[in-house]
C-alpha cells in the first residue's frame, strides 16, 4: 500500500533561536510605500531609482508579508468558504520581494524548503499523479486525489475498502493519486488544437533568444479542463520580465493567483516561484530581480488565526541563503541540487489544512 502519511505530521527538527532584534526593527511598522520624493530617472540604466524605498531593506520585505496578514485581519469580511471552514478574506493584494538580497523564505515560522522543492520538481516533471511526491515524503497534496475513497466507477467507498483495494489489486494501486490536469499537464502538456505545448521549454527558449519579449506567459488556467481536475490552480499564472543585455541582464517574475491560503499555502508560493525565478534565470544566463506575488480572494482561514496572530509578535530574522546547482536543463534538477544556508526562523507553527 502506497505510504501516506499525514500532512500534519512536522518534518525535520526546529530549534528555538534567542530572540536578536536589531535596532532599525524596534520602531513602529512604517506604511511600506510611504511618499519619497521622486527619484531622478536615468533611461535604460539598470539602478533600482524607480522602486518603493521598502525593497532596499530586506527586513522591511519580509514585515510586507505581516503587514499583509494584518491587512487582512483588519479589513477583511467574514465569510463562509467551500470548505466549510470560514475565512476572513480581501480582494487584490500585492507584495514584491528583491531577489538580490537572499532568498524570500518566511523567518517567521518554520517553511519547509524540502516540500516546496520536491512540489515545484514535480510540477517541472509535469507529473500530476501524487505517487512520486509520496515516495519523496512529501503529503501536502494528500488530501486531493480524484478517486479518494472512490472506486474506479467513481462510487464512494469507505476508507477500508479504498485502502484494502490498494493493498491487493496492483492496477488500481498504480492509478491512485490522479490529481487530474493539474500544473503538471498545464505547464509542460497544455492541450490545444494543434497538439501539445510544453510551456516551460518554450518560456526557457524564449528568455535565451528573445529575452526582451513581453510574451514570456506560462498559463496554468485551461478553461475547458478545470472541471476535470481534482483542484482549479490557485497560482493560476505568471509573466516574466527581462531587462538589460545578455551577460548583464536580470530577470524578474510576477504570478498571479486567484485564491490564496495567506498562513499555509502562500509561504510555500512565495518560496517556490523565488526558486523557479532562480532555476528560470540560471538557464538564461541573467540575473535574479524582483518577484511579485498578485492575489485574488486572499484570506486567512478562521482555524489559523490563532496562528497568525502568534506570527504577528514575531521579528524577522535576516533572510537566508539558497544555493542550487547548475544543471543544462532546468528539468534535470534533483532535490538535492537546493540547499538553503543560514536559515534562522522561529518555531514552526501547526494548522490544520482546509480541503
Ligand atoms: N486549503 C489549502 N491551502 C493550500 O495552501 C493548498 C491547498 N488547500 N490545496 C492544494 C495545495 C497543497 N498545499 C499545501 C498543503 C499543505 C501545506 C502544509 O501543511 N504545510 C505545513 C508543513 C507541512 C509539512 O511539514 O509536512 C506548514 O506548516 O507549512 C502547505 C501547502 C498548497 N495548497
Ligand atoms: O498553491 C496553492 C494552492 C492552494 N491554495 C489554497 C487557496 C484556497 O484556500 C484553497 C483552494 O480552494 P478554492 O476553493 O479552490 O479557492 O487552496 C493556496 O493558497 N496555494
Amino acid at each position: 500500500m502506497p505510504h501516506r502519511p499525514s500532512i500534519l505530521v512536522k518534518h525535520g527538527h526546529t530549534p528555538d533561536r534567542p530572540e536578536s532584534v536589531p535596532d532599525i526593527l524596534k520602531t513602529e511598522t512604517r506604511p511600506l510605500c510611504a511618499p519619497q520624493p521622486a527619484p531622478r530617472r536615468r533611461v535604460g540604466v539598470l539602478e533600482p531609482s524607480s522602486r518603493c524605498p521598502s525593497l532596499f531593506s530586506p527586513h522591511a520585505q519580509m514585515r510586507q508579508y505581516l503587514d499583509y496578514l494584518q491587512d487582512i485581519l483588519d479589513h477583511g469580511t467574514r465569510h463562509e468558504d467551500r470548505t466549510g471552514t470560514g475565512t476572513i478574506r480581501v480582494f487584490g493584494r500585492q507584495l514584491r520581494f528583491d531577489l538580490t538580497e537572499g532568498f524570500p523564505l518566511l523567518t517567521t515560522k518554520r517553511v519547509w524548503m524540502r516540500g516546496v522543492t520536491e512540489e515545484l520538481l514535480w510540477f517541472l516533471r509535469g507529473e500530476t499523479n501524487i505517487q512520486s511526491l509520496v515516495q519523496a515524503d512529501v503529503s501536502i497534496w494528500t488530501d486531493w486525489p480524484l478517486q479518494r475513497y472512490r472506486d474506479e466507477t467513481g462510487d464512494e467507498i469507505s476508507q477500508e475498502a479504498f485502502e484494502e483495494r490498494i493493498a491487493t489489486d496492483d492496477a488500481f494501486a498504480e492509478r491512485w493519486g490522479d490529481l487530474g490536469p493539474v500544473y503538471g499537464t498545464q505547464w509542460r502538456d497544455f492541450e490545444g488544437p494543434e497538439g501539445r505545448v510544453d510551456q516551460i521549454e518554450r518560456l526557457v527558449r524564449g528568455l535565451r533568444e528573445t529575452p526582451h519579449s513581453r510574451r514570456h506567459v506560462v498559463s496554468a488556467w485551461h478553461p475547458a479542463q478545470i472541471e476535470d481536475a481534482a483542484l482549479p490552480p490557485c497560482h493560476y499564472a505568471f509573466q516574466c520580465f527581462v531587462e538589460g543585455e545578455p551577460g548583464d541582464g536580470r530577470l524578474s517574475l510576477m504570478w498571479q493567483q486567484r485564491s490564496v491560503d495567506s498562513f499555509l499555502g502562500l509561504p510555500f508560493n512565495i518560496a517556490s516561484y523565488a526558486l523557479l525565478t532562480r532555476m528560470l534565470a540560471q538557464q538564461a544566463g541573467l540575473t535574479p530581480h524582483e518577484l511579485i506575488f498578485n492575489g485574488g480572494d486572499c484570506h486567512i482561514y478562521q482555524n489559523h488565526v490563532e496562528q497568525v496572530e502568534e506570527q504577528l509578535t514575531r521579528t524577522p530574522y535576516d533572510r537566508p541563503t539558497l544555493r542550487l546547482r547548475q544543471r543544462d536543463s532546468i528539468f534535470e534538477h534533483a532535490a538535492d541540487d537546493v540547499t538553503i544556508e543560514d536559515y534562522e526562523h522561529h518555531p514552526a507553527l501547526t494548522a490544520p489544512i482546509a480541503v
